[in-house]
């Protein structure tokens, strides 16, 4: 049976008139890597929040491997927000010495191995640095971390589209033997996409498909191709 790293029954969260997350059931498997998936403003930050407890439903439950999400959960978790900032003077070397003291299950060796395969130079400095190296930067320090749940919230924006391909070549290689929940929101779906086991699809805060990518594929074609079909997704984007 399959255990669930995130369960949430009928969540819900407004702000002012407005649902940012309405009537959410949903149950993320333990060990897969899953696209959150959907248009701008339909809640993927708002339930990335929620996991790790920065935002409380107004009403609903959500259980966060096995627990209320708070403090206790969040050291179990990585999470990339999708606006981070870094401190202008440090190197990337510093930053990771920064991440082995403070951040729980953080392994060197492995943002090492992740620097490398990114083209990161370890002595370059987070002010010198183009937007696309400080979200390689952002990325390394939350997948180097053994812990069971890795939230990616839009991880490869600023990043462009060879090196994206390079990194998600590598980045599924990196996962394929690590036994972690991996969440990642983007709107590179055509590009991300093969790295994805199950997928959550979001429109007005409310969770319209959540299936594994196989199964999903078999009834409607490609992830991209459910954004045409629930979406009216344009050509190049949405
Ligand atoms: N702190 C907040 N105050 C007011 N409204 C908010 C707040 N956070 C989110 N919202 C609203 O909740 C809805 C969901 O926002 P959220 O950021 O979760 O969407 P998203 O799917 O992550 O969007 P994007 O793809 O643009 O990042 C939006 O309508 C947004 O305006």
């Amino acid at each position: 049976m399959t255990t669930a790293a995130v369960n949430c029954n009928q969540i819900a969260k407004r702000y002012g008139d407005k649902y940012a997350l309405e009537e959410l059931s949903i149950s993320i498997p333990e060990n897969k890597i899953v696209g959150i998936l959907g248009p701008n403003g339909s809640g993927k930050s708002t339930l990335f929040r929620m996991i790790t407890g920065l935002v409380k439903p107004d009403s609903g439950e959500i259980e966060v491997l096995g627990k209320t999400p708070g403090w206790k959960t969040n050291r179990d978790i990585a999470y990339l927000p999708d606006r981070a900032r870094w401190y202008p003077n440090q190197t990337v070397a510093d930053a990771f010495q920064w991440a082995e003291q403070l951040l729980p299950g953080f392994d060197m060796d492995n943002a090492k191995d992740l620097a490398n395969f990114m083209e990161m130079d370890l002595d370059l400095r987070a002010n010198g640095m183009s937007r696309g190296q400080e979200a390689r930067l952002m990325l390394i320090l939350c997948m180097a971390r053994n812990v069971p749940l890795v939230i990616l919230d839009e991880p490869f924006s600023g990043i462009d589209v060879i090196s994206r391909e390079r990194i998600i070549e590598g980045m599924i290689d990196y996962l394929s033997d690590r036994d972690q929940t991996i969440l990642i929101s983007t709107h590179e779906i055509y590009e991300v996409e093969g790295m994805f086991d199950y997928a959550i699809f979001l429109n007005q805060g409310k969770a319209i498909l959540s299936e594994d990518v196989e199964e999903l594929r078999a009834q409607y074609g490609s992830m991209h191709d459910i954004f045409r079909q629930f979406y009216g997704l344009q050509k190049g984007g949405f």
